[in-house]
């Protein structure tokens, strides 16, 4: 499974600090795997994943304040840039933490945590929100012990969550440089999917993100610009940009065309979306030889109810007897369940699990919450079930650096989130988990995958959708697209709509 601090000499590093200081935290992040790849990395590096390295491991070698944005369109090696970061801090000896924005960018790094849960971010956050952290907590021993801290999928958060981080370090370290003076890696892409904003406008997308930030003008920008994910695929890496730039062409009605390649032909709504699962997934019975080989695989969509859609009819079609788990769904306020009961049941919330839960063994699930994240086990993690009991799953790790770990899920109570579409509050207590052989764009994002589906029954709604979905793969053989038709007219199935905010690309590029 790879070394840690203590294979590379170092546990003597612990038995020398203070009690007090040996914290729990302090002692997961000592425990983190270093992995034979990850150390290898740096010497791997393109030139300028070489000279951004060079550039941030001279700032920590110096121990001065220094605050980077990496900034490049997906692909270009950015996670492999901080996996090769992480692996060289931490084979020293000390300790670099590694965060995301979301669970799935978060599960994609050793040792990752989404951000809002390692630094008691608050979910909803205002100007001036403040992190729940003491300056006696663990936490703070961590970070004023932490020579690196990475924050992955940067442009994803919104500009008042930095903000309190930034507030925060100053508070914990009593500094008032930019983030306390420590070694900051954000990183990024502006092209892909932005911060989730309630009312989904354009202004409202553009004001959260960290482009408008007074802290924006204080980041080092380094650029990196090789796609490494689709370098054998030269030609599908310039059509991937012209996407995420805006620049490819709009034809009819402010679409683009699709490359007929690409495309699943569009007969009618059953027989295509047939043609794209049979593609995707040619033969489900290799699920049950080789889990990691078709975990490589998915179909991405726009929203829960067509990932839905998809998921239903794919585990019923997945070989193996099925295990059916019914959530049991409560009011928070008692006296409302009579009139809520049924109803509950029969709604679908972003981030809940499903009340009827259909899974069979060696089918692939994603977790919807942080149950471990030391373990493993953070919201986007995917897992291949194994065995079912009442109250627990046992579950092996399908993907990332605890790859072939084996787990057990527990059913938990999950509250509802303060949805306006969804005005009772209530709990739903089911395993915080999903199929997953078909997922949302938005979760997809930081993955790279051997073979993409992309079922558009209804065009993408928000600013880099089309391009996340496009660039999980490596080559254009590897992406198949269903458009679902508007008109009769059957020509009209390859135009499709591309959202790119130009404002947001031309802060991002005004340095
Ligand atoms: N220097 C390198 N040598 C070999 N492979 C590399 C190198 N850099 C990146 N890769 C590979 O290219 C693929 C894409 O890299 P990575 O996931 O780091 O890109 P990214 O910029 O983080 O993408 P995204 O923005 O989509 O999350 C991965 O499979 C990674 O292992």
């Amino acid at each position: 499974m790879g070394k840690n601090i203590a294979d590379f000499g170092f546990s003597q590093l612990t038995s020398t600090m203070p009690f007090a200081a040996i914290t729990k935290e302090i002692e997961a992040e000592y425990a983190i795997p270093i992995s034979e790849e990850d150390l290898a990395a740096s010497s791997m590096l393109n030139h300028a994943q070489r000279s951004a390295f060079n550039k941030i491991m001279q700032k920590i070698n110096a121990n001065v304040p220094a605050a980077f944005f990496i900034d490049g369109p997906g692909g270009t090696g950015k996670s492999f840039l901080y996996k090769a970061l992480l692996a060289t801090v931490r084979s020293r000896g000390d300790i670099a933490l590694a965060t995301a924005t979301s669970g799935a960018a978060a599960s994609i790094l050793p040792g990752g945590r989404t951000a809002h849960s390692r630094f008691k971010i608050p979910l909803q956050q205002e100007i001036n929100s403040t992190c729940n952290i003491s300056k006696q907590s663990a936490i703070s021993k961590l970070v004023q012990l932490a020579r690196l801290i990475i924050w992955n999928e940067a442009a994803m958060a919104k500009k008042y969550a930095i903000e309190s981080f930034d507030r925060l370090l100053k508070d914990l370290l009593n500094s008032d440089s930019i983030f306390g003076g420590k070694v900051i890696v954000f990183g990024g892409d502006f092209r892909q999917t932005l911060p989730v904003v309630r009312k989904r406008q354009r202004e409202d997308y553009i004001s959260a993100s960290l482009v408008n930030s007074y802290l924006w003008p204080h980041l080092e920008k380094i650029r990196l610009t090789e796609n490494m994910r689709a370098r054998l695929d030269p030609s599908f890496s310039d059509f991937l940009l012209k996407i995420g730039d805006g620049t490819e062409p709009t034809i009819l009605d402010n679409k683009i065309k699709l490359p007929s390649s690409m495309l699943i032909p569009f007969i009618d709504d059953t027989t295509s979306l047939n043609l794209l699962i049979n593609t995707v997934y040619p033969s489900l019975f290799d699920f049950l030889t080789s889990s990691s080989a078709v975990a490589n695989r998915a179909i991405l969509s726009t929203t829960n109810e067509t990932v839905q859609e998809v998921n239903q009819i794919l585990i019923q079609r997945f070989p193996g007897q099925e295990t059916r788990y019914l959530s049991f769904d409560q009011t928070l306020d008692p006296t409302k369940q009579a009139d809520h009961g049924d109803f509950l049941n029969s709604i679908q919330p972003p981030g809940l699990p499903p009340h009827e839960l259909i899974l069979k063994p060696m089918c692939p699930v994603i977790l919807l919450r942080n149950l471990n994240p030391a373990q493993g086990l953070c919201n986007g993690t995917r897992l291949i079930c194994l065995n079912f009991d009442k109250n627990i799953i046992h579950a092996e790790i399908s993907v990332g650096i605890h790859i072939g770990k084996h787990v057990f899920i527990p059913r938990i109570p999950l509250h509802s989130s303060n949805d306006e579409s969804y005005p009772i509050p209530f709990k739903r207590t089911q395993f915080p988990i999903s199929l997953c052989f078909a997922m949302t764009i938005n979760k997809s994002q930081g993955q790279t995958l051997d073979f993409v589906g992309i079922y558009l029954k209804e065009p993408v709604f928000s600013h880099g959708q089309l391009y996340v979905a496009l660039s999980r793969a490596r080559t254009s053989a590897n992406v198949k697209i269903l458009l679902r038709s508007v008109t009769v007219h059957s020509t009209e199935t390859s135009y499709t709509r591309n959202i790119v905010y130009h404002e947001i690309l031309a802060a991002a590029a005004d340095t």
